[in-house]
């Protein structure tokens, strides 16, 4: 037995050599392919998040429009990130209310908006810029449609809220302007909505002052149930505010108009306009028919595309019409796979006036109509 155990134990020298050599060649082949998954390999089993921001960061300084647009890299992981953001708020939204729906939807969009230029840990594609274009008014006259209908283009980028610089912000300065706008890539065009700058009148000069190339969009509407819809807006809010027959007439019998009123000056477009044009030609401007934009959403929302220089995406396919609503509503609205009308706010029964009063109000308006459409080269047909 001790025999045959020591003769299996005893190896000749030839043999113990050979062992040697392969157990040397093992530990040399672990440790070449230790240290290669160490070098090459770890990228694979965890994504080096650097690695990634580099490579964005070096097409973005590169400044080119071409690369940044087939940085598929970049900009489709970010966007992913900032999409499923979104979707999760959507499905949040749409755990809430009907009534509320919209105003959370867009502010659930300016907080998504106001946390990728905040959180350093949110993506960040693009730059923040001033706006390229702007719809400047007029208030009631279909503003929240049009902001709402272009943003679903691609190429556009807007603020939710209205952040009302030209007049009420305009000391906080064009940097903090900036800071409120969405990130947006080189071939996107930034903007926002402010009706209210129509009629104030430092409005064009400072606009003009950060940039002579803004272009503008103006929504008009018939001037009469503009002021209807004004004051249907402003009741909702201050019941007991006099009757609109009191608040539009000097003296009503002699058919003296209050144009001191807001609801009834907004609507004397020409006035306002001649204002714009001391500071931008008429070509940078593009009038909205807030009639034709209820009708033929896609018809007008088209003219926009052109105006803006954009293809033409926004079509028909986009638009169903609501019969409980009474408007056009979008089919499948920017980052949502539900269909949305606009809020609660937007398509009010008006306050009945008196036919009398708005045959008055047709008659004192007539003459600035004439005037506006004269100057603009179109017959908005508001008689
Ligand atoms: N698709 C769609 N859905 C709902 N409402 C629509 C739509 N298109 C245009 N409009 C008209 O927009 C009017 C409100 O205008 P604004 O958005 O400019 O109002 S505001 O100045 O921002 O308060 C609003 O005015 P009222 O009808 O008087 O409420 C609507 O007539």
């Amino acid at each position: 037995m001790a025999y045959r155990f020591l003769s299996s134990r005893i190896v000749p020298p030839s043999n113990r050599l050979s062992r040697r050599f392969i157990f040397i060649f093992t530990i040399s082949l672990s440790f070449m392919y230790l240290c290669y998954s160490i070098l090459f390999c770890s990228g694979t089993i965890m994504p080096n998040q650097r690695l990634e921001e580099h490579r964005c960061v070096r097409l973005k300084n590169m400044g080119s429009k071409k690369l940044l647009q087939k940085s598929h890299y970049c900009t489709i992981s970010a966007k992913a990130r900032v999409i499923s953001d979104e979707t999760r708020a959507v499905r949040l939204l749409n755990l809430t209310g009907n009534q509320s729906k919209h105003s959370a939807f867009r502010k659930t969009q300016d907080v998504l908006d106001h946390k990728q230029s905040n959180n350093s840990n949110s993506p960040k594609y693009g730059n923040k810029k001033l706006p390229n274009a702007l719809i400047v008014g007029v208030k009631k006259g279909g503003t929240r449609a049009v902001l709402e209908f272009i943003r679903i283009h691609p190429d556009v980028r807007a603020l939710g809220t209205e952040p009302h610089f030209f007049d009420r912000n305009y000391d906080k300065g064009l940097d903090w302007y900036r800071g409120l706008m969405p990130r947006t890539l080189d071939s996107q065009i930034t903007m926002e909505k402010t009706p209210s700058y129509f009629v104030t009148r430092e409005a064009p000069r400072r606009i003009s002052n950060m940039s002579r190339e803004t272009k503008l969009i103006v929504v008009v509407r018939n001037p009469v149930t503009r002021a209807i819809s004004d004051y249907t807006q402003t009741l909702s809010k201050k019941p007991d505010i006099p009757s609109f027959e009191e608040l539009a007439f000097k003296n009503r019998s002699q058919g003296m108009v209050d144009t001191s009123w807001n609801a009834i000056r907004i609507g004397m477009y020409i006035l306002h306009l001649e204002n714009w044009l001391q500071y931008f030609r008429l070509s940078q401007i593009h009038f909205v028919s807030g009639e034709r934009l209820i009708t033929d959403p896609a018809r007008e929302m088209g003219r926009v595309q052109d105006f803006l220089g954009l293809k033409r995406i926004i079509t028909d396919k986009h638009f169903y019409f609501n019969r409980t609503k009474g408007f056009p509503c979008l089919k499948k609205p920017e980052s949502s796979s539900q269909p949305r009308c606009l809020g609660k706010s937007k398509g009010r029964t008006h306050v009945q006036i008196a036919q009398e009063v708005i045959e008055q109000l047709r008659e004192f308006y007539r003459p600035f109509n004439v005037k506006f459409f004269e100057m603009v080269g179109h017959d908005f047909r508001w008689d």
